[in-house]
Parts: C-alpha cells; sequence; structure tokens
C-alpha cells in the first residue's frame, strides 16, 4: 500500500514538473505574442530586403515587421499597389495609402494579424 503511495506521488511530481516546463508550448496566440517580443524576435530591414516577391512578401511597418504573402492576394487594390512595398520601409506608405488617405480601423486589425517580429534598428 505504501509502496504503491509512493510510487503515485513520484508519478504525479514528474507529470507537474513536466508540464510546468513546457507549459507555454500550449498557450493560446495572444498569450505567445508577448513571449516572443519579450524572448527578442528582432528583424533588421537588411532581412526584410530578402522577402521582397509578392509570394515572399515582408514590410516594415511602424517599427514592427509584418510577413504579407498571404495577405496580398486580399487586398482591395490593384495588385502593384502593395506588392511594390515588399522588402521595404513602408510606413508612409500604409499611413497614406500613397494618397493621403489613412487606412481604417479595420485594416489597422487586419495588419496586426500578419505581424511576426519587431524591427531592429541596424
Ligand atoms: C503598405 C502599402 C499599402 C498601400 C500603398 C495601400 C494602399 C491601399 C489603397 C490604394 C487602397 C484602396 C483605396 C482606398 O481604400 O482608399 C487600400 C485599401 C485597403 N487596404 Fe491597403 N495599402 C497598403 C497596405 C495594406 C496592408 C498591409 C493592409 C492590411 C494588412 C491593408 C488593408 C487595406 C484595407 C482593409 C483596405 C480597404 C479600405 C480600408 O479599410 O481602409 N493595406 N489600401
Amino acid at each position: 500500500m505504501m509502496r504503491q503511495l509512493f510510487i503515485i506521488a513520484t508519478a504525479s511530481f514528474w507529470l507537474l514538473l513536466l508540464g510546468f516546463a513546457s507549459s507555454d508550448r500550449w498557450l493560446p496566440n495572444q498569450v505567445q505574442a508577448p513571449l516572443l517580443i519579450a524572448r527578442g524576435n528582432f528583424r533588421t530591414l537588411g532581412e526584410v530586403a530578402r522577402h521582397k516577391t509578392a509570394d515572399d512578401c515582408w514590410m516594415a511597418i511602424n517599427g514592427e515587421v509584418y510577413d504579407l504573402s498571404s495577405y496580398l492576394p486580399e487586398h482591395p487594390s490593384e495588385p502593384e499597389v502593395i506588392k511594390v512595398w515588399c522588402g521595404r520601409e513602408a510606413s508612409e506608405a500604409y499611413r497614406t495609402k500613397m494618397k493621403n488617405r489613412a487606412h481604417s480601423a479595420r485594416a489597422d486589425r487586419q495588419l496586426a494579424e500578419y505581424r511576426i517580429a519587431t524591427l531592429q534598428d541596424r
């Protein structure tokens, strides 16, 4: 009886420990994002520049880096209007739509979904 109790207690202890050690893997995305920032997920403009095609399209906007590859076909303008900004610093373009008009709050919310990193200055 004591032996069984001892085995159960030991097994529970290690299971609990394992659970704590790997718990952040099971956290939902909203919780994982700040963890990624805390761990320093930074990309430089040089790295952004390597993703400059429509199929592989990163942009730096307001200090954050976005992978917009899957969003491009959904953008409600002529494809060229947004494609030319792939691989570039595009804060001004996003802020003005290149015609002195701001994007909507809905656009801002969509943009946030594509964030992959924070922009590193150098
Ligand atoms: C960075 C370069 C970009 C440029 C030059 C650009 C330009 C434009 C233009 C010309 C329009 C259509 C005309 C208009 O509504 O005034 C438009 C609409 C829109 N764009 Fe962009 N866009 C850019 C990036 C983005 C990104 C990254 C997103 C979101 C992930 C986005 C989301 C939208 C949405 C949702 C609309 C519909 C109108 C609105 O909600 O503001 N755009 N954009």
